[in-house]
């Protein structure tokens, strides 16, 4: 059978590469150890069966389910049987590549008890849930309530003569509904409930509720729990089971209540520790920090597939040179895939800085300074904002740049983007996250007369030279400095939010004329994640990149600024710092990345080192081998294990037979 010459392109493709490979793939690991741990994790997972990700859009939910079950099962024991480290272990999970139960136990479970329960508290919990005696989730979300977490419903009324809360869900809307793992897996829930002693209500709380016993996994008395139902496209996120549960008058102990910000003593009296609630929050901050890195691999595996197989895709020519034309060869098609592929590696460098910022609080909260958490939480909120919202479309474009086949399951793309589009909904909506960077902004700026603002806002300490001084470019290659660069996005960002905040304090201060400008908070929040972004590249490519990489990760950060820039040229204008002129000599610039980008593109997607079996796509393949694929998939479809199709006897031939003597027919 022909395949198509795919081989042969892609073979030509890696022989036009302009830079050291090995080094861009370490360099993308994250450094040599964490290179060589993913390379062995992901070999390790491609070559056991058990782990075939192989007609999973195909399986039934039941069946999935059960699956997704045998495949956990089996991770965990492989990581005991070889005596994997923790992140050998992580990184186990991540190539099996299947959302399940143990990624709340792991993501969420466990940092929730470490952030928000006493030593005491830790000693007990964390022991069981590492060596998985017990099975936890995060039981936040309610069906009446998700994003505002003040509203939930569900109680935990502490009862004195007995030293117990009584857990209760006191309506249908106090439902538990959404949680991951709680459905059929877990047997404990991390349940946020509020807080009531002697008839007072103390607001939200965190308490670790049994659910299921762990004699027989059923559920405990006066529990209701279940799954809540499939979900958006086949496969996809349906391998995890989100789960509802109501509390009926449930009791549990007092010691039971995560007690590192508040406790209620044995005789009732509710004591609020010194720390701020807000580090309450702290699970959901560390989980926004993982979405980011996380978003750079979703999105380096749909620009992976897009690009091979654009460069294998033939459609029409031209005069000058023989044969069809590559599409990855079509200026659309670049200008549509390049700054896609730029951006997952500009993902990629925010989420190292990520690390250390995380890192960095991590640090500070052990040590009681507070200091840095409204800023980190701005961090973390605006970038999962921003990254998922765009990862997802990119997603989907992608499937778009692969025309008619990538509509296929076979390309892979169908069931990544059913997998990563929740990411835009949960560990909170994308626009409320925004709206919370705006409040930052906001108060930022009404105190940066008194206060120096620090970090990722201390842009806005300039906020008068940067509302009065303008773009001074007046050639396409004065844009190639990234200074100029980053001016360009703070002036952008510090005007459209000093705009909004002037309009708001010409106002009363009201909830209402708040709510009257959030399209505008949300545009001045989406600026200044840009400039983070932005920022963040720049600043990671000009700290410690190895020189062999150094010239191709400059073109993808030009690339990546332009295309932000172009994409956004409208806000740019209207705060006037940049002039359409300037505008267009930016796209000009940006055409010449693209052509630098050309000779490389597959290189660069193949430094992102996803395997085939990872990557699960016929058109994504590291051989170009396509059209063999798509044409040997076809084999394996259901439809086709009959060559007369089932039904045909009760549907099809009582319609083809019909025809005959069809009174209407004029034949
Ligand atoms: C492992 C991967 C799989 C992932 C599975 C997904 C799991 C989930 O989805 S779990 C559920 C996640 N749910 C959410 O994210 C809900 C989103 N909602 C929220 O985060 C909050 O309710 C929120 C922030 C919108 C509103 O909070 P609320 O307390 O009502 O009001 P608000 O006044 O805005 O905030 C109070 C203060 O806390 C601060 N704050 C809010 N969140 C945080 C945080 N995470 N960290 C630090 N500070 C925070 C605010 O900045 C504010 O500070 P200040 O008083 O100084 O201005
Ligand atoms: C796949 C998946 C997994 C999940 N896993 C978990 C889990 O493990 N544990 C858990 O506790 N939860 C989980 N969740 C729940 C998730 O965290 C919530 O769905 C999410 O926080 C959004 O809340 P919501 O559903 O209440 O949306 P809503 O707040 O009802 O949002 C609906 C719309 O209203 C808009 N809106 C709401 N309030 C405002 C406002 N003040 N201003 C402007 N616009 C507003 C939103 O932008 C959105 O467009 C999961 C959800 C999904 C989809």
């Amino acid at each position: 059978m022909q395949d198509g010459n795919g081989l042969d392109h892609l073979a030509g493709e890696r022989a036009m590469a302009q830079f050291d490979l090995q080094a861009m793939k370490v360099y993308l690991a994250g450094g040599q150890r964490e290179y060589e741990i993913s390379t062995k994790m992901a070999q390790l997972v491609a070559n056991d069966p058990v782990f075939s990700k192989e007609d999973r859009v195909r399986l039934a939910r039941k069946d999935l389910y059960k699956n997704s079950l045998r495949k956990a099962g089996h991770a965990w024991k492989t990581i005991l049987e070889k005596g994997l480290s923790e992140v050998e272990g992580l990184k186990l999970r991540h190539f099996v590549d299947e959302p399940t139960y143990t990624d709340l136990h792991w993501g969420m479970f466990i940092p929730a008890i470490k952030g928000q329960g006493t030593e005491e508290q830790q000693h007990k919990w964390l022991p069981l849930a590492y060596k998985m005696a017990i099975i936890g989730c995060y039981a936040q979300t309610e069906l009446g309530h998700g994003s505002n977490v003040q509203g939930l419903e569900t109680t935990a009324t502490f009862d004195p003569t007995t030293d117990e809360f009584i857990m209760h869900s006191p309506t249908v809307t106090s439902t538990k509904w959404w949680p991951g793992g709680l459905g059929k897996a877990s047997t404990h829930a991390l349940v946020y409930a509020r807080l009531i002693t002697d008839k007072k209500d103390h607001g939200i709380h965190a308490f670790i509720a049994p659910i299921r016993s762990l004699e027989d996994h059923t559920p405990l008395p006066n529990v209701t729990v279940g799954d809540i139902g499939v979900k958006f496209g086949n496969g996809g996120y349906n391998t995890m089971d989100n789960g509802f549960l109501r509390f009926d008058h449930v009791r549990i102990p007092r010691e039971n209540m995560l007690m590192r910000l508040a406790t209620v003593t044995k005789d009732g009296k509710y004591v609020r520790s010194n720390k701020p609630r807000q580090l309450g929050y702290g699970a959901m901050v560390f989980v926004r920090q993982g979405i980011v890195i996380d978003a750079s691999i979703y999105l380096s595996r749909a620009v992976t597939i897009a690009v091979r197989y654009s460069a294998v895709r033939r459609q029409f020519g031209n005069k000058d040179e023989p044969g069809e034309l590559q599409v990855i060869q079509y200026r659309t098609q670049q200008s549509r895939l390049f700054p896609l592929l730029a951006t997952a590696y500009a993902y990629r460098a925010v989420g190292f800085w990520m690390k250390s910022l995380y890192a960095d609080v991590m640090k500070r909260l052990n040590d009681n300074d507070f200091s840095t958490l409204p800023e980190v939480h701005a961090c973390t909120a605006g970038l999962k904002s921003i990254t998922t919202s765009v990862t997802a479309d990119g997603i989907e474009e992608c499937r778009k740049l692969c025309g008619g086949h990538g509509f296929l399951c076979a390309s892979g793309l169908p069931e990544l983007y059913a997998a990563y589009v929740p990411a835009c909904t949960y560990e909170g909506d994308n626009t409320i996250l925004l709206l919370q960077v705006a409040r930052f902004l906001l108060k930022t700026l009404s105190q940066v007369s008194k206060v120096r603002p620090v970090g990722t806002a201390a842009y806005l300490g300039n906020i008068k030279q940067l509302s009065t001084q303008n773009c001074k470019v007046s050639q396409g290659h004065d844009w190639l400095n990234t200074s100029v660069l980053l001016e360009a996005f703070e002036a952008r960002s510090a005007r459209q939010a000093a705009a909004v905040a002037l309009r708001l304090a010409k106002g009363s201060g009201s909830e209402a004329e708040f709510q009257e400008n959030t399209p505008e908070l949300v545009e001045s929040a989406r600026a200044h994640c840009q400039l983070i972004l932005v920022s963040k590249f720049i600043e990671q490519l000009q700290t410690g990149t190895p020189e062999g990489i150094r010239k191709q990760l400059e073109v993808l950060c030009y690339t990546y600024a332009f295309s932000q820039l172009i994409d956004n040229a409208g806000d740019f204008l209207a705060t006037g710092y940049v002039t359409g002129n300037q505008i267009a000599l930016a796209k000009e610039e940006l055409k010449h990345m693209f052509d630098k980008i050309r000779p490389n593109a597959v290189a660069l997607v193949d430094a992102f080192d996803h395997t085939d079996d990872y990557l699960g796509s016929a058109l994504g393949r590291y051989d170009g081998d396509v059209y063999t694929h798509l044409y040997k998939g076809a084999f394996k479809e259901s439809l086709n294990d009959t060559v007369v199709v089932d039904g045909y006897e009760e549907y099809l031939k009582p319609v083809l037979t019909q025809n005959l003597w069809a009174p209407h027919s004029k034949l």
